[in-house]
This record gives C-alpha cells, structure tokens and sequence, in this order.
C-alpha cells in the first residue's frame, strides 16, 4: 500500500504538491501561535502575569490573583444627568442596581489589613435594559507604570528575596534608575493620606476613557468615586487583622454609604495615554451620580466571587481611549477569572460569620 502511495507521488511530481498542501496548514499554525506570543521567548501573556503573581505573592489557588481579598457589596447607581450632555449611557439617566467588591491590592488573600495598604472598589452597574458598566478603581493618585510591560518588570523587581523573604532594594533601585516617570508617580503616592477605611476613601479610574454623546462628540474623561461620608483619621496599631472590612460592614449595618462619580474632562494638551502622569488641578468636574451601596456579603456564596470587573465592559457611550493599559487588564483579568473559576473554592477571609457579627 505504501509502495503505491510513494509510486503515485513520483509518477506525477506528488511530493511537492503534498509539500505545499501541508505547508498552508502548518504556516497558518504557526503564524497563529506566534501572535499569541507562544514561541516568542519573553513575550508577555496574561500567562506570563500569573506566573509572576504567583512568584510575587504566593500560590493561592481559588482567588483573584491581585486584589485576593475583599467583600462584596450591593447597591445602586442613580445617574445625575448632569453627565448626559457628555455621554449618551442610559445609566446616566436611570437608576440601576450595583454588585461590587471592596479589596485591598495585593495578591494574598488573608493579609493582614494596614492604614497604608492600597484600597480599591470595583463596580458593575446594570440598568434594566442593558448598557452595563463594569470599573475597578483604587485608591491612589496615579498609577505607577505606563503600559503592561513596564507592570511586569515592576512586579518583578519588588519580588521577595529567596534568602531574606524581603523586598530586595537593589532590584528596585535598578528599576527606578530606568523609570523616571515611576519614580515621580511613586512620589506623588506617597503624598497619599489614607483614611480610616473603605466608607469614607476616594478612589480613582487612573486609566483615561472617552465619553460621547448624542451628536457623537467625544471627550477625553478620568473621574473618583468621592465619599460623602467625612474622612477621618486612620486608625493606630492594635486594631485587628481585618479591621477595614469589619469597619465597612458595621457601618452598612448602620445605614446606606454614598459616593458621588465625579467626571474630570481632560483640557488640551492633558496625556490620555500614561497613567503615571496626573492631569492638572482645576480641570472641569462634572457630578454624573450617586453610588448608594446598603449591604456587604461574604465573597463565600456571595454575587461578586463570579465577577471580573474587566475595565473593558464598557456601555454604548463610553469607549476606551489611546491608555494601553485596560486592553491588558482585560486579558489578565479573563485569565485569572479562568484559573480561579476552576479551581477549590477555599473560604475567603471575611466570612458569612464576619457579616453576621457586623450586623444588629
Ligand atoms: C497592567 C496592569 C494591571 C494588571 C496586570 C492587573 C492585574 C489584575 C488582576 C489579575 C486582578 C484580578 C482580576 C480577577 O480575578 O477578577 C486585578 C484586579 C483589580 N485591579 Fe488590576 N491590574 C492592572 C492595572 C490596574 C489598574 C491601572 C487599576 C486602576 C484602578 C487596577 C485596579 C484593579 C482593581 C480595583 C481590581 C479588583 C477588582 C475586583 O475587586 O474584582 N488594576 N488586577
């Protein structure tokens, strides 16, 4: 049979023809897996941030591998009007219900909570009739890298020391040399004066998106969920591993929280695409709603646990800008959400248990 198929090829110059039909096939695979990075050495992947948060901050199975610990949170968002003028999203016209997740940065789950820690929010607004918006907003003035690779490297260089268990200072240093631009946005978070807790922290989107309304206008927008509960002090030392979270469900306990999203527009000249630079004071502010949120419940069973807040879910109305870094949060968010969604769910820090001791 064999013989066959070898004479039949000779005969009529089958060998090349069975060469090029082979040679389509493979030449598609391997363009395919070189977009995707697989064969580039060094290529970054959502892959590639897994491995380095797991490097950074331990294997923790069954989490999110940045922002591991945290609460759900439910509400809703009534949009104000006042930003209907800039972006045609029916939120901004309607109230909607809210699921979204309070958390601290980092990717240990049960870390113990401290004042300095970086505090976040994360969103998803869900008028009645579609238009979804999904955001994850922290608690700093800036963002301290410019674009995804330079996140990574960052990762890499505050890694621990395998013999200290330590940051090794070398590694950073090495790295400010080369950034500038980080070094100047660290500067400005350390002007950061953390509050007491989540309930009366500000937190901001750092990426820059576009709204456009009815006749299509564009502008360039950052905004800040902003407390209007009064900020207090921090607390001292002694206060409990997971004060922050419990702070925040006594205080739901007591009666709704309220945040209004204020809409800064970028003015001319104002850099959409680095997260690392902050936009001037005294730009135009614009108050497009209240986010009321009345109740906390534990990630265990709870309705955030099943959500990536990809920054990328964005409603007709909004659109993202020239900032590079939400396409790469969206990957990586996808791609943590489909590790942890298949692995054991392990009980989170803040339990059923928590709730019910916060609650009358
Ligand atoms: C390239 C840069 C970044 C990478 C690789 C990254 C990575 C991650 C990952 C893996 C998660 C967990 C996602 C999940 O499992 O659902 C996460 C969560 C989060 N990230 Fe980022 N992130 C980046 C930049 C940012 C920026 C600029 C912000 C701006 C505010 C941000 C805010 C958040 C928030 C608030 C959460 C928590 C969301 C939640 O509670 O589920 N991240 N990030």
């Amino acid at each position: 049979m064999m013989a066959t198929i070898r004479e039949t090829l000779a005969e009529k110059g089958g060998w090349l023809r069975l060469a090029a039909v082979c040679a389509a096939p493979t030449l598609l695979a391997l363009a395919f897996a070189l977009a995707a990075g697989w064969l580039v050495p060094g290529r970054l992947t959502p892959g590639t941030f897994m491995r380095i948060f797991g490097l950074v901050d331990g294997p923790h199975p069954g989490f999110r591998r940045n922002h591991a610990k945290g609460v759900c949170v439910k509400g809703w968002f009534e949009g104000s009007r006042e930003a209907a003028s800039l972006s045609r999203a029916v939120l901004f016209r309607s109230r909607s219900p809210v699921v979204g997740r309070f958390a601290l940065a980092g990717g240990m789950p049960f870390q113990d909570d401290e004042p300095e820690k970086v505090r976040s929010l994360a969103l998803r607004i869900m008028p009645a009739h579609g238009g979804e918006w999904r955001m994850g907003i922290n608690d700093i003035p800036v963002f301290p890298v410019r674009n995804a690779a330079e996140f990574n490297d960052f990762l890499l260089a505050s890694r621990p020391d395998p013999q200290t268990h330590g940051p090794d200072p070398s590694r950073m240093a090495a790295f400010l040399a080369r950034h500038p631009e980080t070094q100047q946005a660290l500067a400005l978070l350390k002007t950061r004066a953390p509050t007491s807790g989540f309930a009366d922290d500000t937190y901001n989107s750092l990426d820059s998106f576009t709204f456009i309304n009815g006749e299509g206008t564009t502008t360039p927008v950052r905004w800040a969920m902003v407390p209007e509960q009064a900020a207090r002090p921090p607390a001292g030392p002694g206060v409990g591993r997971d004060y922050l979270f419990h702070d925040l469900i006594e205080a739901l306990a007591r009666g709704p929280l309220r945040w209004h999203l204020v809409v800064t527009v970028g003015g001319a000249g104002d850099v959409t695409a680095d997260p690392t630079v902050a936009w001037p004071a005294g730009r135009r502010q614009v108050d497009a709603g209240t986010l009321t949120l009345v109740r906390a419940e534990s990630e265990d069973g709870g309705p955030c646990r099943g959500i990536t807040y990809d920054p990328l879910i964005l409603p007709e109305g909004i659109a993202p800008s020239d900032d590079p870094i939400p396409a790469a949060r969206s990957a990586v968010y996808a791609r943590s959400f489909a590790l942890r969604s298949g692995e054991p769910e392990i009980a989170s820090a803040i339990s059923g248990a928590d709730i019910r001791l916060g609650e009358p």
